[in-house]
């Protein structure tokens, strides 16, 4: 099923000093062993390397190629730096790449770019990158990446996570004992049997350790054995013979199921390395080698930088191009000259056979026109999706303290304050401005304490970056997954301190009045939640997104109606349209006329009439807006709960759909930028040159 095969066409001679048969990829064995032999009793010139054209047959793989890939970051007026210059490879299928490299030589930023995950506006991208011949747009589950950092639901145990993940990701005619199967097959594979029951954990408790967490985050995205995946330091944290066995079981899926993998890593065991079938050797965004793993050796040793015997190759060619640490900093004068030998390696690597086989490998590639790439996630059905986040959110919730746990308890201990400071408050003249005073806290400060479980929200969000960009589900289900899973909860924080202020107070004794206060109560804080949500589409940080909350709510308060009466609200900008958006205009009405309307107020003071009628006092006192009922007010919450969780989704549809438009627009010439490599080779001229 192998369409690609590498067609050894280099005539053997005389061997360098050290064969790399020492360090062939195990993996490789098939593809390389005609490449192996004659490697072993091979030639001393660089030059007159074996050739490696690669074959490519229509087929369900996926070739991915880029050339003369240029990124470039702003540093606003002091120009802009190049982070990759000329970039010129290709990633084949039933093979692993490995980007090599010192760390901040632009190993992430070249995975991302590959991955179309170069999302900085300060970041510019030039070159052509083809995933089988054709230009397409890669994120969205077309790809698989797992990223450095793990982005997961810390409040579920390894056998969960990765079972909701088997559940969102594959197909609905899979059963569940199958996805289960499935599921628990993939966490043995990735050695974590013993911790199928353990929490991941996070910041409120300890769970599984960073080398942990890291094969969880594999483990869901191998699940679907993806056509393409990407892995930024999938070794890190592991130990030596986990990161064996983890790579190990990456290279045979890719070889088994014709998969492509390209994986950033810093410092493979030599049983590691083995593994690899290509390796892109980066320092400081220039490519110092790319070409099979098997031919590297060649370079450095064809320029008087050959692998000590016994010295794992990989350890030799970092140490070999790493120039972070050439200064004596005792003496503070430069030691080495790894500038010099970088340069060397570079230049020679760009005028060897290896690069020109590359260039033809690439064009060969480019011209071979395949199908689009499918989509390799969203396969359960929208409904499927919905119901798996509805009860994934359902438990996270129930175990993340921060989400509704400790606002529960605060809640409590806050409406017990408002029930014993405003106590039996009466129906005299003076519980006219106390029974307001007390509703208008409720519907304020309340509602404002739902801020709280921004953090936690925020977290989500991470996850569900993490899991749009790979293409796990859609944003409707989210949304729904969030909202209908948050329900119960709010309306226990909105029925149990509600009922503890109410009836303490000794509002209104009835019981329908009762059930509105508390509807209310539950819908404004839902309004918070969805002002929240929506914040956190825009500002991706919790604490600038607490404060950006915090500040759009203030707004709204000193505008509801209570601090300022609405007749006294200046008319531009406050009362229009500011008091008609605020949601506290309608829970203060709301409030005001479920409690006021019906009662009567006996005078105690001198002077005046001796009772008033609560709709007297929302007429004149409060100035309420008595043209229509308090349902009403109701429905207006309920619909800006609607419109927020709309505009939510729609934010990040728009941000999804725009920003690729407008980087396109932005994007400038790297050669119009402060930093430009040497001679670099545009690609139509590397075209001419094939
Ligand atoms: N958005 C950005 N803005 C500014 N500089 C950036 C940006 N992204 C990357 N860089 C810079 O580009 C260089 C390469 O970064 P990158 O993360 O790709 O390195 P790396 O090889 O993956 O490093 P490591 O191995 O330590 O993870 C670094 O100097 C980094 O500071």
């Amino acid at each position: 099923m192998d369409s690609s095969v590498i067609v050894p066409t280099w005539t053997p001679g005389s061997s360098p000093e050290h064969s790399s048969q020492n360090h062939q990829p195990e993996a490789a064995e098939n593809d390389n062993l005609e490449i192996e032999s004659m490697v072993s009793g091979r030639v001393g010139s660089y030059n007159e390397a074996p050739s490696f054209r690669i074959e490519t047959e229509p087929g369900d793989g996926v070739f991915l190629t880029w050339a003369d890939l240029w990124v470039t970051v702003s540093k606003g007026r002091k120009g802009s730096r190049a982070i990759l210059q000329g970039l010129t490879g290709y990633a084949e299928p039933g093979k692993m790449l490995a980007i090599m490299g010192p760390s901040g030589c632009g190993k992430s930023t070249l995975l991302d770019t590959l991955a179309g995950r170069l999302l900085s506006s300060r970041i510019h991208q030039t070159g052509e990158i083809l995933v089988n011949g054709r230009k397409e747009t890669l994120a969205f589950g077309t790809s698989a990446y797992v990223t450095q950092d793990d982005a997961l639901v810390t409040t579920l145990t390894v056998r969960e996570a990765v079972f909701y993940s088997a559940q969102l990701q594959l197909p609905d005619s899979m059963s569940i004992s199958e996805k289960k199967e499935r599921a628990e097959m993939t966490i043995r594979e990735m050695g974590l049997q013993d911790s199928m029951d353990t929490r991941i954990g996070g910041w409120s408790s300890k769970g599984l350790s960073g080398g942990q967490k890291r094969r969880v985050s594999i483990c869901i995205e191998l699940l679907t054995w993806p056509k393409l995946l990407f892995l930024d330091e999938p070794t890190s944290g592991l130990d030596s013979a986990a990161s064996y066995h983890v790579m190990n079981r990456i290279v045979k899926l890719a070889r088994q199921h014709r998969r492509t993998v390209i994986a950033s890593i810093h410092q493979p065991s030599s049983e590691v390395f083995e593994l690899f079938h290509n390796l892109y050797l980066l320092s400081s965004g220039k490519t110092v080698y790319f070409g099979p793993v098997s031919m590297a050796e060649m370079l450095f040793a064809t320029n008087g930088l050959p692998c000590p015997p016994l010295k794992n190759p990989s350890d030799h060619y970092l140490k070999t191009i790493n120039k972070d640490f050439d200064e004596d900093i005792e003496q503070g004068i430069g030691t080495n000259n790894t500038e010099e030998i970088i340069n060397t390696l570079v230049k020679s690597y760009k005028s060897s056979e290896i690069w020109k086989e590359v260039q033809h490998n690439v064009l060969k590639i480019s011209q071979q026109k395949g199908g689009p790439l499918e989509r390799k996630g969203s396969q359960a059905s929208f409904i499927t999706q919905s119901i798996v986040l509805t009860k994934r959110s359902f438990i996270n919730m129930h175990r993340d303290l921060g989400y509704y746990v400790l606002r529960f308890v605060m809640y409590c201990a806050l409406c017990l304050c408002i029930g014993t400071i405003f106590h039996d408050v009466g129906f005299s003249y003076d519980s006219i401005q106390a029974r307001g005073s007390m509703l208008s806290f409720v519907s304020s400060f309340l509602t404002f304490m739902a801020i709280g479980g921004f953090p936690s929200f925020v977290e989500d969000m991470k996850i569900f970056g993490r899991e749009r960009l790979n293409g796990h589900y859609g944003v409707g289900a989210f949304v729904i997954g969030n909202t209908i899973s948050s329900i119960p909860y709010l309306f226990l924080i909105s029925l149990i301190p509600g009922a503890l202020a109410y009836y303490l107070v000794g509002l209104q004794k009835n019981f329908g009045r009762f059930v509105y206060f508390v509807l209310l109560l539950f819908s404004s804080m839902t309004v918070v939640e969805s002002i929240m949500m929506t914040v956190a589409s825009i500002v991706p940080n919790y604490l600038m997104g607490i404060i950006t909350g915090a500040g759009i709510q203030g707004i709204m308060l000193l505008n509801g109606g209570f601090f300022r009466l609405p007749n006294d609200l200046p008319d531009p900008v406050w009362r229009y349209p500011v008091y008609y958006i605020a949601f506290h205009t309608y829970t203060n009405q709301g409030f005001y006329k479920n409690e006021y309307e019906g009662l009567s107020f006996t005078n105690d003071r001198a002077g005046g009439p001796p009772t008033i009628s609560g709709n007297e006092v929302l007429r004149s006192f409060w100035q309420v807006d008595m043209g229509y009922s308090k349902w009403v007010d109701l429905a207006i919450l309920v619909s800006m709960v609607v419109i927020y969780r709309l505009m939510f989704w729609g934010i990040i549809i728009s941000v999804e759909k725009v920003k690729p438009i407008l980087k396109y627009y932005m994007a400038v010439s790297p050669k119009q930028s402060s930093m430009i490599l040497e001679n670099p080779t545009p690609i139509s001229s590397q075209q001419q040159m094939v």
